[in-house]
């Protein structure tokens, strides 16, 4: 059975963090986090994953493909790969998504005047017959075809439904309709999709589908417009990532649709009151994908970020928390627990055993082996013993520390100290052993700790790079809190991005470069070119 038969009574979740989400400068995924983070996306229930843009390059194509395999099983999700309308992209998105039980090739192709003009240098009339052909050549592969008519919003209308119309006679089964510049108000989105529904020929056979950027902050509203108008299909990626100021973020539209049922259900032609969820999103999964692909991007959440901000479900001001104690409601529209974070029952300290550690690690979605527990709670006993009370947040970032941070192969660190003041230059002294075991030492100064700390890394090291990001997030409030460092790294073209936490902020600088140096080490690796290492 096709999806568009299947599905209007609810919101198809069309998840583009691995394609769209992709793009945001700075966030290259390599493709075992793809993979890592698409297996997280069939854990939280998105109906399709866009893992990628096969023909973009060898890697994504690897990528794409083995999400395919691993990921895009029977009762899996649908696996999506994005195209340009030519053969060979469409040709690049069939093989790649071969394997995947449910496969789908979303081709696009300009139809603004102004992308005509400059950028495809085509007329009208040459762009229609790219999409008929297209469309075409992609259903020759898969039954599941989704077109995009790019920069819809600024397109004449009455050519964006010729666009249209001629894209489903074709064999398209989902029109997806993007604000690719983000220009567009919620009311200017509603009366577009509207005057689709109206006025494109067979608009109802296909799912219509809406996609979003935030350039204006308006990303989730307009997406919600659309709903509001008939749009039964929303692309959207986690933390809202994505090209320039990002995409519709996922947690903002599900949770919109959840906490809001009531308001939305009429325009699903249900009764005011119904319970059914609207998406088939598993809403306590939200946090920890979000953590994830906040992790392996590199890209950290603003404490007010909407839903998954550190700040999102924390009481400030003294009114608040009266009101919160006396009834919750009265100042919180949703639980912490409904989006997977679960309120903190057992207070976690110096003298918590494995076994409460494993129990809370379960409840913040943590499922980890025998030897990343051990691993983990012997850093929480180190941070126990600096710190009076250990937060879920603290938690979490030990956990990400141990388990996702590390990069298996490449250098670790065996020692770090530094001397600093305000009457001493400072002076790091860093150990390191390098993938073949050698054990080395080097002091550096620099301009401060961290500074002299990432000369002596490099000293050993010895691979070129450009910091081009250092940033320093408290994992919760206090002196004695935990700080998660943030380092981007360039290399040619290319940015590798390493994260680490500690009470040393300093310490956690040197774990992050030497995590973001062994992703490059890697992808050095993989590229044949050798790494020197100082003797
Ligand atoms: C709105 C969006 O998010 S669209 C998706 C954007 N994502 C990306 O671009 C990421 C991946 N992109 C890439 O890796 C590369 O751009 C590639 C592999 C796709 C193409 O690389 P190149 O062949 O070197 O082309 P380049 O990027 O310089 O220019 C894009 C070309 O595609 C053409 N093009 C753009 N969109 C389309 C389209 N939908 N259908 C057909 N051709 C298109 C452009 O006109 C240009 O052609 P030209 O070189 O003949 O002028
Ligand atoms: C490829 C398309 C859907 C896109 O990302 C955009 O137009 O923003
Ligand atoms: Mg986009």
């Amino acid at each position: 059975m096709s999806i568009a038969s299947q599905a209007t009574d609810r919101v198809i979740i069309f998840d583009t963090t691995l394609r769209d989400g992709e793009q945001s400068p700075g966030a290259t995924l390599n493709a075992e986090e793809k993979l890592a983070i698409a297996h997280q996306l069939a854990l939280l229930g998105v109906d399709v994953i866009e893992a990628g843009f096969a023909v973009s390059s060898p890697g994504d194509f690897q990528a794409v493909k083995t999400i395919a395999e691993q990921v895009g099983k029977a009762d899996g999700p649908i696996i999506c790969s994005l195209a340009r309308a030519t053969r060979k992209d469409i040709q690049a998105a069939a093989e790649a998504l071969q394997p995947a039980a449910h496969p789908r090739i979303h081709t696009m192709i300009s139809t603004s005047d102004i992308h005509l003009q400059y950028q495809l240098k085509k007329s009208r009339s040459e762009v229609l017959a790219i999409a008929q052909e297209m469309v075409a050549y992609a259903k020759s592969f898969v039954d599941d075809v989704e077109f995009s008519p790019m920069d819809a919003s600024r397109t004449d209308p009455e050519f964006l439904y010729q666009v249209l119309e001629t894209a489903i006679a074709s064999g398209a089964t989902t029109i997806n309709i993007p604000d690719t510049v983000g220009y567009c108000t919620p009311k200017e989105i509603g009366i577009l999709i509207q005057g689709i529904r109206e006025n494109v020929p067979h608009i109802d056979s296909v799912i219509l589908s809406i996609h979003t950027q935030n350039d204006l902050g308006l990303a989730t509203a307009n997406a919600l417009a659309a709903i509001e108008h008939g749009v039964r299909q929303v692309e959207c990626t986690i933390n809202g990532i994505g090209e320039r100021a990002g995409n519709a973020a996922l947690e903002e539209i599900v949770m919109a649709l959840q906490v809001r049922k009531h308001y939305f259900n009429p325009y699903f032609g249900r009764s005011v009151n119904s319970d059914v969820p609207l998406t088939n999103i598993k809403t306590q999964e939200i946090y920890k994908t979000s953590s994830l692909v906040s992790q392996l991007t590199g890209m950290l959440i603003q404490p007010n970020k909407a839903i998954v901000g550190a700040n999102a479900f924390a009481h400030e001001s003294g009114i608040h928390q009266d009101g919160i104690i006396k009834h919750r409601q009265t100042y919180e529209i949703m639980e912490a627990a409904s989006i997977g974070l679960p309120e903190n029952r057992i207070v976690l300290g110096k003298h918590s055993g494995r076994n409460a550690f494993r129990t809370r690690l379960k409840e913040l979605g943590f499922e980890l082996s025998e030897a990343d527990l051990n691993k983990a709670f012997n850093r929480f006993k180190e941070v126990a013993d600096k710190k009076k009370e250990i937060s879920d947040w603290d938690i979490e970032a030990l956990v990400r520390d141990e388990t996702q941070n590390q990069v298996e192969s490449g250098f670790q660190l065996e020692h770090v100290q530094v001397i600093c003041g305000d009457c001493t230059c400072p002076t790091a002294t860093i150990t390191v052993v390098t993938p073949d075991g050698k054990i080395l030492t080097d002091a550096s100064v620099g301009t401060g700790p961290v500074d002299a700390v990432y000369q002596a890394i490099n000293h050993l090291v010895q691979i070129p790079n450009q910091l081009i990001e250092f940033s320093v997030q408290s994992v919760t409030g206090g002196i004695d809190a935990l700080g998660t460092v943030t380092i981007r790294l360039a290399y040619q073209d290319r940015i590798f991005s390493g994260q680490a936490s500690d009470t040393d902020i300093v310490v956690a600088a040197a774990y992050a470069h030497l995590n973001a140096l062994n992703r490059l080490y890697r992808y050095l690796q993989t590229q044949k070119i050798p790494a020197q290492v100082s003797e």
